[in-house]
């Protein structure tokens, strides 16, 4: 419920999570004024795959934002805009005529397009797109999803080439519905998701029609490339529309880019990393474009309407909260995702044990699709607790991996790392990170930076806020963590992880699908 502390006007913002999806109302100050959430099913169809239904998340969607508005105890008149954020490379396509999705959505984690990415290096060459994208050719990201739905729906490529097929990521599945769906929604993107498609040319901030035509999506599907901070339309669709009709739908920003913009990291070499169903470590490259010889990925940091974009490293890791899932529902080791914590301090190390969680492959800086999950250093000895020990490590591991790349491509040493996300609640792991990266971990008083982005970046666009000054006013400190390993230790552990690393590598075999 609002309060004298959160007088109004406001602004809501929709994250479409992986495991979930959220409404935050804010106020002015960036303070939380209401939240609702609601998880969706991970469809695991086969190893490896990983889908989602478009359709639940979109009533999802709808059922958070009635929920945040009811519990702010607020109407209409006091929302000024929405911003969305969400997981990013997600694909999902759908009929324009009926809006209904012709398959479940294939998830970024999923690596059915393996084969598929490896045909197009050998054809296409990795360089060019690594080149025009600033992406390695992976199954990660979303181009190669949409060419296999074309190949694998029966009808769909002739539907498409008639022109019947929409193609998006979540933002412009939610945007579209949001916007009216079959009754005139509008299909667009903005800048950063559109940059994690492999089909937008990073130089131009178009669509790229020769790499589109060599992955085998016609352009006719895309979505209008627009910036991160602009109206794009307004709510009309769905159940919000008797609710919030009228409504500016005003950011857009995948996830990462959006706690990038929640955390302020508005100078050039300010870097955040988001700990949720995986990591991603993200840093403000400004109007440089740098091309990555780390295994990082370029892309869009953001773009605010008709301003120069900024660019960004980034350093993706697939698994990392979701190992803790792992733990909890298919080992059933522990019962909710805090006991990690709590079994994890039973005991002082890791017992000789590490996890590499290598489910999807190796995302950055190793980008191997081969790769499969490793504990190594297994002995009699290891407990429950000790697994506990070495799933929280893992991420740090995979965290400082990503810090060492971020400094070799960019030349700047990280002094501190500003931090977000559900697993940022952990303080062995938030410890254990400072440790392993030998300087101080932040988290800021506002932890949900994601949705707090989104809702920046949405005001923005409407005059709700004036400046990215009036928003790094807002952004407080709460907690700070600084480094107390001995750095033999911490030498010793390093050389252990890469060990256990190198073990994870060439399990699938070429002709493995
Ligand atoms: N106390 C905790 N310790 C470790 N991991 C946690 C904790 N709480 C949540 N998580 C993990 O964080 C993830 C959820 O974080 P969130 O930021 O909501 O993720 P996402 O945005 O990816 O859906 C889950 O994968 C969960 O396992
Ligand atoms: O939903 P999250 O927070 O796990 O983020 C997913 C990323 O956007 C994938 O690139």
């Amino acid at each position: 419920m609002t309060d004298a502390h959160t007088a109004g006007p406001f602004i809501a913002a929709i994250d479409q999570g992986t495991t979930s999806s959220r409404c935050i109302v804010f106020d002015r100050d960036g303070r939380i004024v209401s939240v609702d959430q609601k998880e969706h099913e991970q469809i695991f169809p086969k190893p490896g795959w990983v889908e989602h239904n478009a359709i639940e998340i979109w009533t999802n969607v709808q059922e958070v934002v009635a929920g945040a508005i009811e519990k702010a105890g607020i109407t209409r008149d006091d929302i000024k805009a929405i911003g969305i954020t969400n997981q990013r490379e997600t694909t999902v396509l759908w009929d324009k005529n009926t809006g209904e999705p012709v398959h479940n959505a294939i998830v970024w984690q999923d690596t059915r397009t393996d084969a598929l990415c490896r045909e197009l290096g050998r054809n296409v060459g990795q360089d060019r797109f690594r080149r025009e994208t600033g992406l390695p050719l992976a199954s990660y990201f979303a181009g190669p999803k949409a060419r296999w739905l074309l190949d694998n729906v029966e009808g769909l490529k002739e539907r498409a080439e008639a022109g019947d097929i929409l193609f998006g990521t979540m933002d412009t599945w939610v945007i579209w519905n949001l916007t009216g769906g079959v009754n005139g929604g509008h299909h667009v993107t903005d800048v950063t998701n559109a940059s994690r498609t492999l089909l937008m040319n990073l130089h131009t901030m178009q669509w790229d029609e020769k790499i589109a035509e060599s992955i085998g999506v016609p352009l006719a599907m895309l979505p209008e490339i627009r910036s991160s901070s602009e109206v794009y339309g307004e709510i009309t669709g769905g159940k919000l529309g008797d609710l919030l009709g009228g409504i500016p739908v005003a950011s857009a920003l995948g996830d990462q880019q959006a706690a990038l913009f929640g955390q302020t990291c508005f100078s050039e070499g300010e870097t955040k990393s988001t700990y949720g169903t995986g990591t991603f470590m993200v840093m403000n490259t400004g109007d440089k474009i740098i091309n990555s010889y780390s295994g990082l990925l370029t892309t869009v940091g953001y773009q605010i309407g008709g301003q120069a974009p900024v660019y960004a490293l980034e350093g993706s890791i697939a698994i990392t909260g979701a190992l803790v899932q792992w733990m909890r529902d298919q080992m059933g080791l522990i019962s909710t995702a805090a006991e990690i914590e709590t079994l994890a301090l039973t005991v002082e190390d890791n017992g000789g044990a590490y996890f590499v969680p290598a489910f999807s492959g190796l995302f950055a800086p190793y980008w191997r699709s081969d790769a499969r999950g490793v504990i190594a250093g297994l002995t009699r000895y290891v407990t429950k607790a000790h697994m506990a020990r070495a799933v929280l490590e893992a991420t740090a591991w995979q965290t400082r991996e990503i810090a060492d790349a971020m400094t070799k491509d960019s030349g700047v040493e990280l002094t501190a790392l500003k931090v977000d996300g559900g697993m940022t609640a952990n303080n062995l792991l938030m410890q254990t990170l400072s440790d392993v990266l030998d300087a101080p971990v932040v988290r800021p008083l506002v932890a949900e930076t994601t949705c707090l982005g989104a809702a920046y970046a949405a005001g923005l666009a409407v005059g709700f806020w004036n400046s990215t000054d009036d928003l790094r006013a807002n952004w407080r400190r709460a907690a700070e963590w600084t480094p107390r390993m001995d750095a033999a230790v911490r030498d010793r552990e390093y050389k252990n992880w890469l060990k256990a690393v190198e073990r994870t590598m060439g399990w699938l075999d070429d002709d493995d699908s």
